[in-house]
């Protein structure tokens, strides 16, 4: 495990009959950004929800930053942005930025400070006294994702971060992705879509039918299976004729 933030061995889910997740194992190093893409449906928010311990799995084993998940220590050691917003309508966006900071142990000058780094990089600093019931969807992804980093984590699991982000910000969200693992050395874990930001990544790993048909670095995976893009990999990894 040592230099793994997270490692799958063989889990298993099915949900009424439904196998989600085919056994699948996969390891994922510390400091490192990953990619995980796959069409709707595949098992995406399956498996990060059984990494964060939300759901357990019928079979196999999960560690994750050295603990057997679920543990409690990981509450604080993971920033998670989940898929649908988790917000309070009726409080402004400060309050739930405060609201789930408290949940972490910072003092109340450091809560302050990660609050106002959280909000200015997302560009909601001017909003924060809002109730987020008056919030666009773009504002309440931000928020979440400011949610996510305010209580400087060392992993961060992101479901589909920029999900109707305008491009300016989701560039300015992706330098900061980057920077947090290059400069903090954070784990980042996100699922996306989007081919520019699977680019970004330094491995990817790809879901189909809960498998994983492929893994390695942007680069290696289009040199392997000669490919222009992650849809012609996906493609040929998963053995569709083009
Ligand atoms: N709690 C549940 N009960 C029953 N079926 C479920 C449950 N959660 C997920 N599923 C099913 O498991 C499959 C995988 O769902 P999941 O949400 O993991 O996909 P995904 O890859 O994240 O999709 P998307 O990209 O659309 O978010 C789907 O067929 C879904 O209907």
């Amino acid at each position: 495990m040592g230099n793994n933030a997270i490692s799958l061995n063989s889990i298993e889910k099915k949900f009424h009959q439904k196998q989600v997740i085919a056994p699948l194992s996969l390891e994922i190093p510390k400091g490192q950004l990953i990619g995980l893409l796959g069409p709707s449906g595949c098992g995406k928010t399956t498996l990060i929800k059984m990494i964060m311990g939300m759901i357990k799995p019928d079979n196999g084993h999960i560690k994750v930053l050295n603990h057997t998940v679920p543990h409690k220590q990981l509450l604080t050691d993971i920033g998670y942005m989940a898929q649908s917003d988790a917000l309070y309508l009726d409080l402004t966006g400060e309050e739930n930025l405060h609201f789930f900071a408290k949940l972490y142990r910072l003092s109340k000058k450091e809560r302050a400070e990660r609050v106002n780094y959280a909000a200015s990089l997302v560009h909601l600093t001017d909003d924060l006294n809002s109730k987020v019931l008056n919030y666009s969807g773009g504002m309440k992804r931000r928020l979440s994702l400011a949610i996510a980093l305010t209580q400087n984590p060392k992993l961060l699991i992101l479901d589909e971060p920029t999900v109707g982000i305008d491009p300016v910000l989701k560039k300015e969200i992706w330098q900061e992705l980057i920077r947090l693992k290059n400069d903090e050395h954070k784990t980042i874990l996100v699922t996306t879509h989007a081919m520019d930001e699977a680019e970004r990544c330094d491995q990817l790993a790809m879901l189909r039918n809960g498998h994983i048909i492929a893994h390695g670095t942007p680069h290696d995976l289009k040199a392997h299976y000669q490919a222009k893009d992650f849809d012609e990999v996906f493609l040929k990894a998963g053995g569709e004729a083009l």
